[in-house]
């Protein structure tokens, strides 16, 4: 079985996967850090992001581990997690999503995982998952979610709003919401809440 849960910047795709993937015992699977591996390491080789030739070398040692617990991207031996959620990545994760041959790349980390599992991200229900059973998408207004992601960042609500809706034009074509997935507004709802709508539906 896999469940794919996509959606826009911060709407809740990670915490709601990981939560939705405990209570069904199997792992879940944030597809967006791999495109925010990729960036970390262009960044870190002072690569130019929009040139798949300077960033595909970088990949040979990167991999995805998926825990029910929260993903870990390993490069090699180095675990990069830690480091793949800052402002800087933020800034240039979209120019490397927007590279067909670093999708085709995710696209073949991603596929290449066993089932059972949940899936998220902007894409899963529509490119790299489409037959999957059970597909859900997330919104949120831009405020909210701003809101949401000030918990986590020193940084003031206006400026993430701002970067957060620039996100979600910069990720327009990859982002429509599958025609069969379930769309689910988060505005009113708690964690737990989008966690649980979800759940009901699978049973
Ligand atoms: N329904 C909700 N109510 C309140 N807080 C929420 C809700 N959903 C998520 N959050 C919180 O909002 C923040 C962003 O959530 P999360 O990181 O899961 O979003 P995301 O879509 O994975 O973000 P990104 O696209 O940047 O990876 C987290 O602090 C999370 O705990
Ligand atoms: N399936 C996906 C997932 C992510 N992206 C791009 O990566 C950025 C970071 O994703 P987060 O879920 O960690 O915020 C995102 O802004 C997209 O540019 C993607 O294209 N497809």
């Amino acid at each position: 079985m896999i469940v794919t849960i996509d959606g826009v910047a911060a709407s809740g795709k990670s915490s709601v996967s990981s939560g939705v993937a405990q209570a069904l015992g199997v792992p879940y699977v944030s597809s967006g850090l791999l495109y925010r591996a990729v960036t970390l390491l262009g960044l870190e080789a002072g690569a130019d992001l929009a040139q798949p030739g300077a960033l595909l070398p970088l990949l040979s040692g990167v991999r995805l581990e998926p825990l029910a617990s929260g993903n870990r991207v390993w490069n090699a031996v180095h675990d990069l997690t830690a480091d793949l959620h800052s402002t800087r990545v933020d800034t240039g994760v979209s120019v490397v999503a927007a590279l067909p041959e670093i999708r085709e790349w995710v696209d073949a980390q991603l596929r290449a995982l066993p089932a059972p599992l949940v899936a998220e991200g902007r894409d899963m229900g529509t490119n790299v998952f489409p037959h999957a059973p059970h597909k859900f998408y997330l919104t949120a207004s831009p405020r909210v979610r701003a809101e949401r992601r000030a918990r986590e960042r020193p940084e003031d609500i206006p400026a993430i709003e701002a970067a957060l809706t620039e996100r979600d034009r910069q990720d327009t074509t990859q982002s429509a919401p599958a025609p069969d997935a379930r769309i689910i507004d988060t505005g009113p709802l708690t964690l737990q809440g989008v966690i649980d709508t979800i759940l009901e539906h699978l049973r």
